[in-house]
């Protein structure tokens, strides 16, 4: 510690020391000692609060196939071998009532949907947004997981991050953005955060936020696939098509339970009249993400041109001046009903774009069973825009593509989604389009042998028009393969059943399964499927486990903490 004439020196200097030249005697002094200094130009705001040595912490994760939970935990161990006392716990789990007694809070959350929150931080996320109390005593780090390949990157975290400070919080780090190769950056904010309690008593620094470079991360390997073929699982009476689609690309690296992301290209007649339109040269060249497009394959790859984001339509209103009710509309739609004043306003509404998201579907084939091949169940996405039948744009780019077409591809895994051990039992609920991972499941377990039983929940419209892959199903029930299939179609009886009420059916068996250590699997329709599924199994855990509601609540989240329980909903 300093006192008498050093300390009277060093006051002085800083009295007399711009911000710029505090920064670099900070750098100096850290690189004298052997740190790492801070590079000045990541300093932005000036000091948010004073960081003093906390007797105890809290870290949180929102996670959907956790990455966020692996970060968080690992961040409580550096900061347990720190001295510091250390609690860690999921979202889900967090109780509300804590957050304003909270001193130190750091969170780390990913962004999931279009820029939603993972289902296990919902909960907090809409606590902190819908209530309106004040937390001044918190002190609080947001770090966000997500992907630049999404248009609304990070999103969960910002908002997180922003919230907590209108809620009266104080930012003790700068929010951290992180990409999909987030290992470094993460580890490198949490080191800062540590070492701002370190710095007890010193005014805390704030920088801002750290935005991770929008380069296609490490590891995120692009696939171009060649289309195989494409068939309608559906009959033709049915009021459904799913189209089972098979790719082919060769060294393709994936586990069962993963998922392919694909991003559409928008349809060329769209286009064509937005470039008419709007008078622009389609072979015109534009720069966006550091790289050199057309404007017609800018449009046709890149963005997102069918449904604006209302940012982009609050953009385009500015360019041209008018005033356009803040809603979600193409871009046509926008050039045709409140025109460009003259054809160069367009490079900079095209520049306001979003990128076009990319659409994940689950792979149904097994790496062991399918070799250097993806399957995936689709089904077509029809809607209702003021009484005009409309088609999604990425079913639709799927359904135009023939075999020998080429398409491009990455894989997104799904870490939470995965088989058990071999001599292990599983339970598949996975009605509609929810079977594909199931079909995955049930083709590697045929395919390596693996000795645990497989029992499959699936429900549709009808037996005859929409059971999907039934002749699969059929021929691993006849090989042992499948052990049980419980199938509910609720065109074909009166009394229309679903998968959750089989569930509740099968109970007595199905709870035999479960105390035996089955794996329970649920996929498919977010709304209202999962929830009656979890209703039933509750229920079912309830009646046949001769337990209270609230220790039947108990007996599931324990499933969910041994890894036993795995949804991946839509
Ligand atoms: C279906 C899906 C949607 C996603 N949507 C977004 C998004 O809108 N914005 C974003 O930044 N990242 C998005 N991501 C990427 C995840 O945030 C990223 O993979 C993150 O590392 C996941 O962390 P977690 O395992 O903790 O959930 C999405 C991922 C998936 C699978």
């Amino acid at each position: 510690m300093l006192t008498g004439p050093k300390f009277k020196l060093l006051t002085d200097l800083i009295s007399q020391s711009s911000k710029e030249e505090l920064i670099w005697i900070n750098g100096y002094l850290s690189a004298l000692l052997g740190q790492q200094p801070q590079p000045a130009t990541a300093v932005a705001a000036p000091v948010s609060v004073a960081a003093s040595a906390p007797k105890k912490i809290t870290i949180t994760y929102g996670t959907e196939t956790g990455n966020s939970k692996k970060l968080a935990t690992e961040f409580a161990a550096k900061a347990k071998k720190n001295g510091i006392q250390t609690k860690l716990v999921g979202l889900d789990q967090y109780r509300l009532t804590d957050l304003p007694k909270e001193e130190y809070f750091i969170t780390v959350i990913s962004t999931q949907g279009e820029g939603e929150p993972p289902i296990a931080a919902q909960k907090f996320y809409d606590h902190i947004h819908n209530n309106g109390f004040k937390i001044p005593q918190l002190k609080f780090g947001v770090l966000a997981l997500g992907d630049t390949a999404y248009p609304q990157f990070c999103k969960a975290g910002e908002d997180v991050d922003s919230q907590l400070q209108k809620l009266g919080g104080n930012r003790i780090v700068p929010l951290q953005k992180c990409d999909l190769d987030y290992e470094e950056l993460a580890h490198s904010w949490f080191s800062d955060l540590l070492k701002s309690f370190d710095n007890a008593g010193a005014p805390a620094i704030v920088a801002a936020p750290v935005i991770a470079d929008q380069k296609k991360p490490a590891g995120k390997k692009t696939y171009t696939g060649t289309i195989l073929s494409s068939i309608n699982l559906n009959a033709n009476q049915s009021d459904k098509k799913t189209y089972h689609i098979e790719i082919a690309a060769e060294g393709v690296e994936y586990l069962p339970g993963d998922s392919i992301a694909i991003i559409p290209e928008n349809p060329a007649a769209i286009v064509e009249e937005i470039l008419a339109l709007s008078q622009t040269d389609p072979a015109k060249n534009i720069s966006w993400k550091n790289e050199t497009f057309t404007i017609k394959d800018l449009l046709t790859q890149k963005l997102n041109i069918t449904y604006l984001l209302e940012k982009s339509v609050k953009q385009y209103a500015s360019i041209v001046g008018q005033d356009i009710p803040a809603a979600r509309v193409g871009l046509l739609e926008l050039l045709q009903k409140y025109p460009l004043k003259d054809a160069t306003q367009f490079e900079a509404i095209v520049l306001g774009l979003t990128a076009t998201a990319p659409r994940i579907y689950n792979i149904a084939s097994s790496p062991a069973a399918h070799e250097g091949e993806v399957h995936i169940t689709v089904l077509q996405d029809v809607f209702t825009v003021n009484g005009e039948k409309q088609y999604g744009l990425g079913t639709s780019f799927l359904e135009s593509k023939k075999p020998g077409d080429e398409i491009s591809f990455f894989i997104q895994p799904n870490k939470r989604f995965r088989l058990p051990a071999a001599d292990k039992d599983v339970i598949m609920i996975g009605p509609g389009t929810g079977i594909a991972p199931f079909r995955s499941f049930t083709a590697e377990r045929d395919a390596t042998g693996a000795a645990g039983r497989n029992w499959l929940f699936f429900g549709e419209g009808s037996f005859t028009d929409d059971f999907l892959y039934q002749t699969e199903w059929q021929n691993w029930f006849d090989t042992d393969v499948l052990t049980k299939v419980s199938l509910a179609f609720h065109k074909d009886s009166a009394d229309k059943p679903f998968v959750h009420h089989r569930i509740l059916q099968h109970g007595a068996e199905l709870f035999e399964w479960m105390q035996n250590g089955a794996y329970l699997y649920l996929c498919g329709e977010k709304d209202p499927m999962s929830k009656e599924v979890e209703a039933a199994l509750l229920t079912v855990i309830e009646r046949e486990g001769k337990l209270s509601a609230e220790d039947a609540a108990k007996y599931f989240e324990q499933l969910k903490t041994e890894g036993r329980y795995a949804k991946d909903v839509y």
